[in-house]
């Protein structure tokens, strides 16, 4: 899990439009090998669309090559109701970006035959080759698409009832009034999202604080199904402060240096060759050249075979996400030449501090 925390949401929305565009370039979508995006609705990507937006008009990014596929849909209002989510998606992103319309995938809630359309939706995802990058956000109980608390981890696409609470932090795009909330939404689900390659989720301001903290710090439970991250290869969390009240400051501190580390060493996140890619293209290998000796009948040692690494352009040396190296809030007392001061440790170890002791009175 990678945990990215921003001072506000417009940095932190800076952040995830950047990586888009930078996942999006790296793989150099084709028509015949696009790059599938799972996008989300609510206000917390808005930050991020306007920023696509722009660098669009920029001439730095194009979504000529790319395939969306929405989250969820309300059920039972009309697909132009200024609500509706495909209102939404067409007014804040896609009628501003070079987008082909027959490549936008959204959930029909007004399907003759709710339950097959969603059966059909996953068969489409599966068509496309499978969703390279899912972006996400969150209810304030937790909740990633409209899997509300108590949803399976293993859903899939489906007709879902609507929560209480949901249908109260929704009232506020309906004038206030949880008469006009739709009860019912279609959505994908917990398993259709952690079938992308890539997960980013972003997570903006106090109210959803409790839902971060439960889904970073606790376990892997059906109450708060953004949880389900912690079982993703590739997931990553981009939030703003306010989201990390909740958070123990050893986490975010923890997060951070994380961050802060790898830049250090000259990266910001490397994903797997076939990741970055997609599926469909041709990973580099390493090439081992046998060398030739006629006079050795034996089988050869492994000594006699040259591994020659491919170059660090074409496949990174390090091939994996950077894993997390533990860092202990303890080992970040130093002294003044910046080693670490074993005495000082915030877990304290007795034996070494009676020997500080009796060293300081000799
Ligand atoms: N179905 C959507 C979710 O996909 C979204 O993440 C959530 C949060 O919205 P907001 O970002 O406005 O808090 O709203 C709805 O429930």
């Amino acid at each position: 899990m990678r945990l990215i925390i921003r001072d506000d949401s417009e940095t932190a929305s800076f952040y995830v439009a950047n990586y888009i565009i930078e996942r999006i370039r790296h793989f150099n979508p084709t028509p015949s090998h696009p790059f599938v995006l799972g996008l989300p609705t609510g206000s917390s990507p808005l930050g991020v669309y306007r920023l696509l937006v722009e660098q669009y008009k920029a001439g730095n990014i194009s979504f000529e090559n790319v395939v969306t596929f929405n989250m969820d849909e309300y059920v039972g209002i009309p697909r132009d109701h200024a609500e509706s989510y495909h209102s939404f998606m067409w007014k804040h992103f896609f009628s501003h970006v070079n987008v082909n319309p027959n490549n936008v995938h959204i959930l029909n809630g007004n399907a003759e035959n709710l339950e097959a359309e969603c059966v059909e939706y996953e068969a489409q995802i599966k068509r496309a080759g499978g969703i390279d990058l899912f972006l996400g956000g969150i209810g304030e109980d937790g909740h990633i698409a409209f899997n509300e608390p108590g949803s399976s981890l293993a859903s899939r696409t489906r007709v879902k009832t609507l929560a209480y609470d949901t249908i109260l932090a929704n009232s506020r795009f309906f004038d206030n009034d949880i008469d006009k909330v739709p009860k019912m939404a279609l959505t994908v689900g917990v398993q259709t999202v952690l079938e992308a390659r890539e997960i980013v989720v972003i997570i903006l301001g106090a109210r959803k604080a409790l839902a971060l903290q439960r889904c970073i710090e606790q376990g892997v439970n059906h109450m708060w199904t953004l949880s389900s991250l912690q079982l993703h290869p590739h997931p990553m969390i981009v939030c703003d402060e306010d989201a990390t009240l909740e958070l123990q400051v050893k986490t975010v501190k923890y997060f951070k240096s994380i961050e802060q580390v790898a830049r250090q060493q000259g990266f910001e996140q490397i994903l797997p060759s076939s990741i970055r890619t997609g599926p469909h293209s041709v990973i580099p290998k390493t090439v081992i050249d046998e060398v030739q000796s006629p006079t050795i009948l034996s089988p050869q040692p492994m000594t006699s075979r040259l591994l020659r690494a491919t170059p660090a352009t074409e496949y990174p040396l390090r091939s994996v996400s950077p894993d997390l190296v533990p860092d202990r809030m303890a080992d970040r007392v130093t002294d003044r030449v910046g080693i670490p001061d074993i005495s000082r440790r915030l877990t304290p170890q007795p034996e070494h501090q009676q020997q500080r002791i009796a060293s300081v009175g000799a």
